[in-house]
């Protein structure tokens, strides 16, 4: 496991990668929100309201994990999103929300299976991602979604808000990112190949990709 991040280090990683997502069209507006699991245990999160193209590093806040506000500006509305995701995973350094465009499409979309709501069809996705549950709509900033968040984040590092976007936890913030990448990806192809007759991984070809990420 890696070593838990120091403040300094932690709000240049955090920033870099809100403006990298940000830049290449990964959320928009005001949208989405990153954190990092600090070595006093505490949590550093992007905060409200803020682009994640303009977002600075004096500007993060602190929470402690029960999403509490401790210093600087008032964190991300999901703050207790990502609390219920550090405590039921206590591997995972670093969480990830965003808006981006094709996993907002699916999570609109009626019929899906709320158990998984994309198929394995390619190996990076078995990798990366898993399985990825729905997880039924609330406001954005409802804390009533807390337990069940909670819950499922025991089982699940990556989850999907239904008419509203991806959720994941990982060990790092580089592992997340890929991993958020990976399921926009994804997306993608299950939109593009929508109408078309599909052959995802079969269950044995996905079981053999365990996915990376605690
Ligand atoms: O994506 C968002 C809400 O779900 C953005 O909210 P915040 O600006 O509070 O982080
Ligand atoms: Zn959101």
């Amino acid at each position: 496991m890696t070593a838990p991040l120091d403040d300094t280090t932690a709000r240049v990683l955090l920033v870099r990668t809100a403006r990298s997502l940000f830049t290449r069209g990964l959320t928009h507006g005001s949208t989405g929100n990153l954190s990092l699991r600090l070595g006093d245990g505490g949590l550093l999160l992007t905060p409200t309201g803020s682009s994640l193209g303009a977002v600075q590093e004096a500007d993060l806040s602190r929470t402690d994990l029960a999403g509490r506000h401790l210093d600087g500006l008032k964190p991300t509305k999901e703050a207790f999103l990502h609390a219920a995701f550090y405590r039921a995973r206590p591997d995972a350094r670093a969480v990830v929300h965003l808006h981006s465009t094709h996993a907002v499409a699916v999570s609109c979309l009626d019929g899906l299976d709320p158990a998984n709501a994309l198929p394995p069809l390619t190996a990076y996705y078995a990798m990366r991602v898993g399985t990825l549950p729905l997880l039924p709509y609330h406001a954005p900033g409802d804390s009533a979604l807390e337990p069940l968040a909670e819950q499922t984040a025991r089982s699940h590092h990556a989850v999907l808000l239904a008419n509203h976007g991806p959720v994941v936890a990982a060990a790092t913030l580089e592992q997340a990112t890929d991993a958020i990448e990976e399921l926009e990806e994804t997306a993608k192809l299950y939109l593009l190949l929508r109408g078309h007759i599909t052959r995802p991984l079969t269950p044995e070809q996905a079981a053999v990709l365990v996915p990376t990420s605690p």
